[in-house]
């Protein structure tokens, strides 16, 4: 702890002239002790967190305008499926490597409070380039926009994460991260659903299609300026709990080690190879789904974005609830298999069924995805160290990038060479993937690691405890 702070922080020191606490927070503050302005009190940590929802609000909202507009682009803008596809694409090129070193960068070079403000105004910036690219109808430059506007995104949800920890205690954490991920879903439920109609506003009705988009997408970068001012109001409200509380800035902890990497388990290569074969049957399809609802079952395109929304929406309420669940019960190697095998079931009806409801079946799909995020991303924390999270994660985000920019360039290929039944079959075939490395996963985790990662509840409190009170009893030795 920086001396200097301590110092100047009447907080730490002994109450002065027969002064409380309280007494002296009212004093130093100028605020009441109950009030939300107190550091200390769990209201006013609740508020912060209602300012940490909107960090990542712009990303999630604007990740995702191609899909909302995806007609637009293709029937307006000229832009074959592939050349579409690629939107998403050039979103994950910079973050194969920049998800191995937004920990690094926070930590290292910004700190929190400058890099979150930094990267949330990479994505302000991408999404107005993005939006002068369409503007002139220039290909190149929307695709320089999405890499610009990919830079932010992934480090923006790794300064939020950072955020997160240095707020919230160990028992709150699940709820704040699932809090945190209702809210990015939030943020893409609404672009899905308000992005046609603002198209369709009649006062934009005389432009051209490439300055009608452009402006479009420029009025969606509103978000990005939300979340920026987020970033400036988070970072005075941190600084000043800090300065409070007499601590430092807080940090992700992460410590790029290459000795790390290559000490990792089998398990943690395993979990990136089932993470990158289950989400490139995600976000490339949802990315594609209003096209494939329009023609498939012949609707509207708000109709068409209103189910292809359904997955976000469903996840906004089912990913606390399943993150709950799967805290009380454990087997998280199991719920992977069980979510994945559901979210190939569901692909399965999308690909050979054509008289199942489509709201029904994306419903289905995001109850899996569901299932899934909320035990895939807390299984890593079990294969390694907590010094080596960071970079395991890192490694994660830096494999699942790789495999959302090259599939991308992929699915857009397939549609405008084979269709869509020949994409469907591409994504179960990926599925497929993911179970036959999740059933990998449970036997080398039944065979070499005695079941560790795959254990009940209650097996993981009572081992775990047992273990914490081996280290605690070595520790005392040592000393
Ligand atoms: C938690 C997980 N997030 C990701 O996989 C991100 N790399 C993708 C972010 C896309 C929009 N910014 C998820 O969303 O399930």
């Amino acid at each position: 702890m920086d001396q200097n702070v301590t110092e100047r922080s009447p907080l730490l020191q002994p109450a002065q002239d027969g002064l409380s606490e309280s007494d002296e927070i009212q004093e130093y503050t100028g605020c009441q002790p109950e009030a939300c302005c107190n550091p200390r009190r769990p209201l006013h940590r609740y508020m912060v967190l209602a300012v940490m929802c909107f960090l990542s609000f712009g990303s999630y909202f604007c990740y995702d305008n191609p899909a909302a507009l995806q007609d637009i682009f293709i029937e307006k803008l000229g832009l074959s499926t592939s050349e579409y596809s690629a939107l998403y694409s050039w979103y994950s090129w910079p973050n194969v490597v920049l998800s191995m070193i937004g920990g690094f960068l926070i930590d290292r070079v910004f700190g929190i409070r400058l890099g979150a403000f930094i990267f949330a105004s990479f994505c302000l910036v991408g999404q107005v380039v993005f939006a002068a690219g369409a503007f002139f109808n220039l290909l190149g430059l929307m695709y320089f926009a999405r890499f610009l506007f990919g830079i932010g995104g992934e480090s923006l949800a790794v300064a939020q994460n950072t955020y997160a920890i240095s707020w919230f205690r160990d028992h709150e954490l699940n709820m704040v991260f699932g809090v945190l991920l209702s809210m990015s879903r939030i943020g893409s439920t609404v672009n899905m659903n308000v992005m046609q109609p603002i198209y369709k506003a009649k006062s934009l009705t005389n432009l051209t299609p490439p300055k009608h988009m452009g402006v479009v997408l420029l009025i969606a970068s509103a978000t990005c300026v939300f979340s920026v001012m987020c970033t400036i109001l988070l970072a005075f409200i941190d600084r000043r709990a800090k300065r409070l509380l007499g601590q430092q800035a807080a940090a992700t902890g992460e410590k790029i080690e290459l000795r790390d990497i290559t000490r990792f388990p089998l398990p943690v290569w395993l979990l990136c190879i089932i993470c990158v074969a289950y989400y490139v049957s995600v976000f490339p399809f949802i990315s594609l789904g209003e096209v494939f609802f329009l023609r498939r079952y012949q609707t509207s395109p708000d109709a068409a974005d209103a189910i292809t929304s359904l997955p976000y929406i469903v996840s906004a309420v089912a990913s606390p609830i399943c993150g709950f669940l799967i805290d009380r019960t454990g087997r998280n190697v199991l719920w992977i298999m069980f979510g994945t095998f559901l979210t190939l079931g569901c692909h399965i009806c999308l690909a050979f069924t054509f008289n199942l409801n489509p709201y029904a079946l994306m419903a289905w799909f995001g109850v899996s995805y569901s299932i899934v995020a909320a035990s895939l991303w807390p299984l890593v924390s079990h294969c390694v160290p907590s010094r080596a999270l960071g970079t395991a994660y890192g490694i994660m985000q830096s494999v699942q990038n790789l495999g959302l920019a090259c599939v991308n360039l992929a699915t857009g290929a397939i549609v405008d060479a084979k269709g869509y039944l020949m994409l469907e079959v591409f994504f179960l075939m990926w599925l497929c993937l993911a179970l036959i490395f999740c059933s990998l996963l449970y036997l080398w985790d039944l065979k070499y690691m005695d079941g560790r990662l795959n254990r009940s509840a209650a097996e993981r409190h009572r081992i775990e405890g047992i273990e914490k009170a081996a280290a605690e009893a070595a520790a005392a030795r040592d000393e």
